[in-house]
Formats: C-alpha cells, sequence, structure tokens
C-alpha cells in the first residue's frame, strides 16, 4: 500500500496553511487518513533546523549553508514522518517541500539548479510529490498578509526581487511539469480560491483509488 504526497507551495502568505486544513477536513470527511506537515520542519529535530534557518540572525548565512539544512531537514522529515505516513497509506499534506529549495535557493538566491538536483536525488532517491499545488499570488499581495500577522522571519525580511525570483522560478516549475502541478489563483477572496480547490478534490481521490 502506498499513499500519496501532495505539497502545497508558493511565496509567502499565499494560503498554503489554511488551505491546507480546508484539503484536510474534505479528505478525512471521504474517510482518508490524512498527515499535516510541513517544511522545513516535520519532526522535532526538523523543527530545530527549522528555527536555525528561519531566526534573523547578525551572522550571514552563507547560501550553501542554507541550502544543505534544508535538505538536511528534509531528509530527517522523509525517514521519520513522510515514508512511514506513506507506507501506511495516508494522505501527506505537505506546506513546502523540494519546489521550494528550487525557488527560493535556486531562483532567490542563485544557486545552479542542477547543484539542488544532485542533492534532491540523493536525500529522496526516487521520491517525487504526487501532486503540487501552487499558489499564485503577486508579491506584493502576499507579503501584505504576511506582515499583518506580525514580525517577520529571516526570508521574510528579503526585498521584492527576491521574492519575484522565487515566483518566477515556482511558474516556471509549473510549466515545466504541467502533470504534477496545479496553479491555484490565491489572489482571490478564500471563499473563491477554495471553490477553485473543490475542483481538484476528484482528481485526487481518482490518484488514491487507483
Ligand atoms: N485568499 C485569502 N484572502 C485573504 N487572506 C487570506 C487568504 N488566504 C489566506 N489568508 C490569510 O493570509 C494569512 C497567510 O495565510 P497562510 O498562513 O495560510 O499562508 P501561507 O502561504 O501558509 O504563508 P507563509 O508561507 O508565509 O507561512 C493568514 O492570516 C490567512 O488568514
Ligand atoms: C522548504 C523550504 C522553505 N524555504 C523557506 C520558505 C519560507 O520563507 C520559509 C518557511 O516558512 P513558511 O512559514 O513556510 O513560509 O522557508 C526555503 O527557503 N527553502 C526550502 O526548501
Amino acid at each position: 500500500m502506498s499513499g500519496l504526497l501532495i505539497t502545497l507551495e508558493g511565496p509567502e502568505g499565499a494560503g498554503k496553511t489554511t488551505n491546507r486544513a480546508f484539503l484536510a477536513e474534505f479528505l478525512q470527511a471521504q474517510g482518508v487518513q490524512v498527515t499535516l506537515t510541513r517544511e522545513p520542519g516535520g519532526t522535532p529535530l526538523a523543527e530545530e533546523i527549522r528555527h536555525l534557518l528561519l531566526a534573523p540572525r547578525e551572522e550571514p548565512v552563507a547560501t550553501d549553508t542554507e541550502l544543505l539544512l534544508m535538505f538536511a531537514g528534509r531528509a530527517q522529515h522523509l525517514e521519520q514522518l513522510i515514508k512511514p505516513a506513506l507506507a501506511r497509506g495516508e494522505v501527506v499534506l505537505c506546506d513546502r517541500f523540494t519546489d521550494a529549495s528550487y525557488a527560493y535557493q535556486g531562483g532567490g538566491r542563485g544557486v545552479d539548479q542542477q547543484r539542488i538536483a544532485i542533492l534532491e536525488q540523493f536525500v529522496q532517491a526516487d521520491l517525487r510529490p504526487d501532486l503540487t499545488l501552487l499558489f499564485d499570488l503577486p508579491i506584493e499581495a502576499g507579503m501584505a498578509r504576511a506582515k499583518a500577522r506580525g514580525q517577520l522571519d529571516r526570508f521574510e525580511q528579503e526585498q521584492t526581487d527576491f521574492f519575484n525570483r522565487i515566483r518566477n522560478t515556482y511558474l516556471m516549475r509549473a510549466e515545466q511539469e504541467p502533470e504534477r502541478f496545479v496553479i491555484i489563483n490565491a489572489d482571490q477572496p478564500l471563499a473563491q480560491v477554495q471553490a477553485d480547490l473543490q475542483q481538484i478534490f476528484p482528481r485526487i481521490l481518482e490518484q488514491l483509488g487507483g
């Protein structure tokens, strides 16, 4: 038995966490076992790595340090949480995964995509998300939501150009893998975003049945 790995991606404040809960509610109502998780994080050790990554600090964080910490947390998360849940046949709803490394460290920081691909293969072997929901919206709209939440973390303190490169990288990846990605227009009232999201429920149930 093998479950499904569904990842939710997008820039800051796109509504990933809010809509992960909405999706979980729907699946649970269908009797599907769901594991909710996030990256960086998802296990106690990986959450400690998350704290290291997100905390604003005076010492500049080297780009490779950031990249390797993302994949170190991912390795722990995969072994301790994601793979066991998939082996139990569950749907894993993960708030960000490796597409975020391509978007943030690749697009945002300028790391060569091939170097990220090497780490992806090293840490994940052939494990890839079954479906990726990309919540897309203009950077200013997402940042306004993030700012309204309160203090900004180390990533959220970056400039608009950094986030525009991230958004563009996500959209480019979605174009390259149209069978895996579904783009959701996140720049709409929540009720409309969720109405759009409902359109893909049958696809998820079909993937689960197959
Ligand atoms: N469609 C929407 N319209 C307006 N506000 C929204 C919408 N979706 C989510 N929000 C609000 O925006 C804020 C950010 O949402 P959420 O935490 O779900 O986004 P996120 O993508 O997980 O953010 P981040 O990646 O920055 O953690 C929350 O306060 C949420 O209530
Ligand atoms: C998985 C992953 C994440 N990031 C960045 C993206 C966000 O700024 C933070 C996570 O915080 P959020 O509450 O989910 O917004 O980490 C990254 O740069 N690279 C990654 O692989």
